[in-house]
C-alpha cells in the first residue's frame, strides 16, 4: 500500500510559519482597508482595540501553539474522553481501513480521529504513543481506554468479537 503524505487526496492549507505569516499579513491589510473605508463613509469609533484587530491579533494563525496541551495530557486526555479513538494520518491507507472498520460495523459508535498530520506537535504526540505502547506506526486505536493496536491488530480483534465487547464494556 501506498504510504506518502503526497498520495494525500485533500492537502491541508499551509502551515509553515511563513505562509501563516503571510495570511495573516494579508487578512490585517484587508482589515486595515475595510477599516479606513468605514472611517471615511460612517466615521465609526474604530480604535486599534477594535474587534477585528483583537480577533486579527489573537488568531490561531499568528499563535499556533498557545493553548496547546502536552503531547502527554492530550493523548490522555482524548483517552480518557472518548470511547474510541483513532491516532492517524490523513493519507495514511492502514489508518483508512481502520476508519472503514467503524463505519461499515459499528456506524452508531462515535469516533475520535486525531489526524497527526495535520497538527504541529505530530512527531511528539508520536514519540508518547511509542512510549506508552510501544508503537509508532499509525493507526494506533484505543477503545475504552485500552489500547488495541495498528490496522492488522484491529482487525484481528474484530474476528476475534474483541472489538465488539470492549465497546459494550466501555458504554
Ligand atoms: N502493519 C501496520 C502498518 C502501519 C504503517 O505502516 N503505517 C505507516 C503509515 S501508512 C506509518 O506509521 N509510518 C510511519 C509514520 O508515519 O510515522 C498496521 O496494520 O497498522
Amino acid at each position: 500500500m501506498e504510504c506518502h503524505p503526497l498520495y494525500k487526496k485533500d492537502p491541508p492549507l499551509p502551515t509553515t510559519g511563513r505562509a501563516d505569516h503571510a495570511t495573516s499579513s494579508r487578512l490585517l491589510v484587508m482589515l486595515a482597508a475595510v477599516r479606513s473605508r468605514l472611517y471615511k463613509t460612517a466615521t465609526l469609533p474604530f480604535s486599534s482595540s477594535s474587534p477585528f484587530f483583537t480577533l486579527a491579533a489573537s488568531s490561531p494563525l499568528q499563535r499556533p501553539h498557545a493553548s496547546m496541551s502536552s503531547p502527554k495530557d492530550f493523548v490522555e486526555d482524548t483517552i480518557n474522553n472518548n470511547k474510541v479513538v483513532i491516532f492517524s494520518k490523513s493519507y495514511c491507507p492502514y489508518c483508512a481501513e481502520t476508519k472503514q472498520l467503524f463505519r461499515n460495523f459499528f456506524p452508531n459508535i462515535d469516533v475520535k480521529v486525531i489526524e497527526l498530520d495535520e497538527r504541529p506537535d505530530m512527531t511528539a504526540i508520536q514519540d508518547y504513543i511509542k512510549e506508552k505502547t510501544g508503537r509508532r506506526t499509525v493507526p494506533q486505536t484505543f477503545i475504552g481506554r485500552q489500547h488495541l493496536g495498528g490496522n492488522d491488530d484491529l482487525y484481528a480483534a474484530y474476528e476475534e468479537g474483541k472489538v465488539k465487547t470492549l465497546l459494550d464494556e466501555s458504554a
